[in-house]
């Protein structure tokens, strides 16, 4: 059969048409022939995070095979083969602060779609950047996008930090544990984002032992803003806690995680390097800007935030029946993932504005292995 194409040009244009289609490819066994990958990007064409995410899924099956993807090209094509895998450990080293947990974004579908001899799936450790920029964080990762899957998807994921790894030099661990889950995975419907945020967890990291008095005044700062902007009742629960993986940064990781009262998520997250900062940390600007953006992720009225979005299409669209997502405005992200899901699957899927957001539906092909 000819492979699928598909174009890396289209829509957003990103890393993430190659984790979704590397993913889905592996999954359905369809070959695909990939071009224009990152076309529009001042660096194009593959980088170390999206090469070890095709390394890693071709090296699935050793029948797999990948012709043309190095450093820097702008095609290549991927010929999957349908065979039970084994539950080999599986490393990927990025080599660079190239993103943990955009690689785990390709990798968990296809682990937790795949056959296995046996019930369980391999132990998994990924090493790169852990909390870095255009990616989710690995605490956002963990309490938002993780925490949904288990809560809409039944798909619990084990994610375990050994080490954490910052731009530009990375060196960050971490392991994950994929359960053998139940097929298909169900459908979806989060479409009621409830009256009001309940709980905010702000949870600080602090990497340098001398940084603790700007952690604890950072999240003071966020506390004050939180009841400014989402009023006195939110519970807030802070959680400061010293890294103690990397003894020669200094870096403050905060994210924020609000929950509403019918259980929606929200995150809201900044990495900030105080090695950079010559003057005196004024806690002010960041603080503000963080709950600005979490505020911002509620009032947009969808029922996940503008980063989860496009990360549950890929769930969608192998589920089973009708799955509904409510989303605030709906992201290049979001479109792209549901134009290249929608087309290596057959899934269908339809944006509809409902109110001051949208709904995207989806019918669900129930994959089954
Ligand atoms: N601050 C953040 N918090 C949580 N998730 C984030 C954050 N920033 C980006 N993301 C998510 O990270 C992913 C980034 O995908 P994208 O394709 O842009 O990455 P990429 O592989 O680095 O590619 P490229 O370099 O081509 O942009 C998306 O799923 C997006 O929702």
């Amino acid at each position: 059969m000819e492979p699928i194409q598909v174009d890396g040009s289209y829509g957003e244009g990103g890393g993430q048409i190659i984790r979704n289609s590397m993913s889905l490819s592996h999954i359905t066994g369809k070959s695909i022939q990939v071009n224009n990958v990152r076309k529009g990007r001042k660096v194009p064409g593959l980088q170390p995070q999206h090469l070890m995410c095709i390394e890693l899924i071709s090296k699935l099956n050793p029948y797999h095979k990948i012709i043309g993807a190095t450093k820097g090209s702008t095609e290549f094509t991927f010929i999957p083969q349908d065979t039970m895998l084994s539950s080999q450990k599986i490393v990927g080293d990025i080599r660079t602060a190239g993103s943990c947990t955009l690689l785990a974004q390709a990798l968990l579908p296809a682990l937790l779609f795949s056959r296995y001899e046996g019930d369980s799936r391999p132990p998994v450790v990924l090493k790169g950047g852990t909390d870095v920029s255009f990616s989710p964080p690995v605490d956002i990762f963990t309490n938002i996008f993780l925490v949904t899957l288990s809560k809409h998807f039944g798909i619990s994921i084990d994610l375990n930090i050994e080490k954490r790894g910052f731009y530009p030099k990375g060196g960050g661990v971490i392991n994950l544990k994929i359960p053998s889950i139940h097929l298909p995975i169900p459908s979806i419907d989060l479409v009621d984002k409830g009256t009001k945020v309940s709980e905010i967890q702000i949870d600080c990291v602090y990497t340098d032992e001398k940084s603790l008095s700007n952690a604890d005044k950072l999240c003071k700062q966020i506390g004050r803003d939180i009841t400014t902007s989402f009023g006195k009742n939110v519970e807030v629960i802070f959680n400061i806690k010293k890294d103690v993986t990397n003894r020669h940064s200094d870096f403050l990781i905060v994210t924020l995680a609000a929950k509403s009262d019918t259980g929606c998520l929200y995150g809201s997250d900044a990495t900030i390097d105080l090695k950079s900062k010559k003057t005196h940390f004024d806690a002010t600007p960041h603080s503000k800007d963080i709950v600005a953006h979490l505020l911002k992720q509620w009032t947009d009225d969808g029922c996940v935030d503008e980063y989860t979005q496009d990360q549950l299409i890929i769930f969608m669209a192998l589920s089973k029946g009708t799955s509904r997502l409510r989303v605030g405005p709906l992201t290049d992200h979001t479109s792209t993932a549901i134009h290249f899901c929608s087309k290596m699957t057959g899934a269908t899927f339809t944006v509809e504005k409902s109110e001051s957001s949208f709904v995207v539906t989806c019918e669900g092909i129930g994959y089954t292995t």
